[in-house]
């Protein structure tokens, strides 16, 4: 079993084991279980049987989730069996569900505690991590929610084993994010071939990753300065999931947009990282995106959580973890949105592989 602490009032730990789903236990009297309509069902079994939840939502699978009106599904649910100030959210499954869960959680009756149970990648290495909870806008990514760090949270590794490859490998985005911005040593492991469920490697590997996350909420939980960094590649990510209706999934948009920002990272004078970006690329195999111009994902660009009154600011590179955060003319960024619609068309394959 590896433990990291994530620090802040209260602090908490993060478990990264085997078995753990059987293991779950919670100082509250009721529980709600969040999770998703395509989970395996033996996940949901095993979590009902340790925490005999007190009511079990069911929500869509993946950002069909993450909408105003799916949670207020979720908080009607928990008002229906008179949930209690002292009673537990648990959100159970990928990012999607962990982020509404935590949502909700943050929103009934003004807080109540929160525990995510991460089942993918994604979830593992970055979402159920952080505090970060919320839904979607059709406006954009993740425009309504709050900062509401969870009290614990079991990243059980037996879960991977039935995670579609193609949903491994969108997790893979932001552990490979962790080792450009601040572990380097994390992107040859992410690319390994050792790097798939089961291995005896990727627990430590996993673990490795989630510490990168965690130093960096200790220091600043609500985004005040350094958190940024972890946006890095995520202010094309957002536009393109937004932009095709979520049609592509965070993971691979994260794969896309780091690309993105390494190349507008060398176009402002950095170390040339594309071939870091592109061998990612080249591991995660996205689907094809439909052509898309400039100017179609420019307004989702421009409300970024990441703008200020002067206007958008991206996260860069001056090198292998050397993050910085800087405004980019807009020039500089329709130059390397040609230099990267170029080059992620031969890339990607109209079919996705598994
Ligand atoms: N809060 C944060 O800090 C943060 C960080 C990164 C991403 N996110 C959010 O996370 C979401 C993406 O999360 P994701 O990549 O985990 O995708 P996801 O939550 O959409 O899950 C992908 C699919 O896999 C299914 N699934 C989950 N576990 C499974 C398993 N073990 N076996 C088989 N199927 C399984 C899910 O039900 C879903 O259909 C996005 O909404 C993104 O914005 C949040
Ligand atoms: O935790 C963070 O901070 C991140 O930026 C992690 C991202 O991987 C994640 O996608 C997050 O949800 C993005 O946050 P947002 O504030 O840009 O919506
Ligand atoms: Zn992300």
């Amino acid at each position: 079993m590896l433990k990291i602490e994530v620090g802040g009032a209260p602090s908490y730990i993060v478990e990264v084991g085997s078995g753990l789903l059987t293991r779950l236990s919670v100082p509250h009297k009721q529980v709600a279980l969040v999770y998703p309509a395509d989970l395996p069902p033996s996940f949901v079994a095993q979590v009902q049987a340790a925490l005999s939840p007190a009511v079990t939502v069911e929500v869509p699978a993946r950002d069909g989730c993450k909408t105003l009106s799916v949670l207020e599904g979720v908080l009607s649910k928990l008002a229906q069996v008179n949930l209690t100030r002292d009673s537990a959210v648990v959100g159970l499954g990928g990012g999607a569900v962990t982020d509404l869960a935590g949502f909700a959680a943050a929103s009934y009756l003004r807080g109540v505690a929160y525990y995510p149970v991460p089942t993918t990648l994604l979830g593992m290495v970055d979402a159920a991590v952080g505090g970060k909870t919320g839904v979607n806008l059709p406006e954009g990514k993740n425009l309504v929610g709050a900062f509401w760090p969870p009290r614990h949270v079991w990243v059980d590794v037996d879960t991977l084993a039935t995670l579609p490859p193609a949903t491994f490998r969108e997790g893979a985005a932001e552990a490979y994010k962790h080792g450009l911005i601040a572990n380097p040593s994390l992107l040859a492991r992410v690319l390994s071939p050792d790097f798939v469920p089961g291995h005896p490697s990727l627990p430590q590997t996993v673990a490795d990753a989630i510490a990168v996350k965690a130093g960096v909420v200790t220091r600043d939980l609500t985004e005040q300065n350094e958190r940024a960094y972890l946006n890095f590649g995520h202010t094309l990510a957002h536009a393109l999931e937004a932009v095709t209706h979520q049609a592509v999934p965070h993971g691979e948009a994260v794969g896309y947009g780091m690309h993105y920002a390494a190349l507008l990272s060398r176009e402002l004078g950095g170390q040339d990282l594309t071939d870091h970006t592109r061998a990612f690329l080249k591991y995660q195999q996205p689907k094809a995106l439909p052509p898309l111009t400039f100017e179609d994902v420019q307004p989702y660009m421009a409300r970024d959580k990441k703008a200020d009154a002067e206007g958008v600011r991206f996260v860069l590179l001056h090198d292998l973890a050397r993050p910085y955060l800087a405004r980019v003319p807009e020039e500089v960024l329709r130059r390397a949105f040609e230099m990267w619609r170029k080059e992620v068309g031969p890339i990607t394959s109209p079919i996705h592989p598994t």
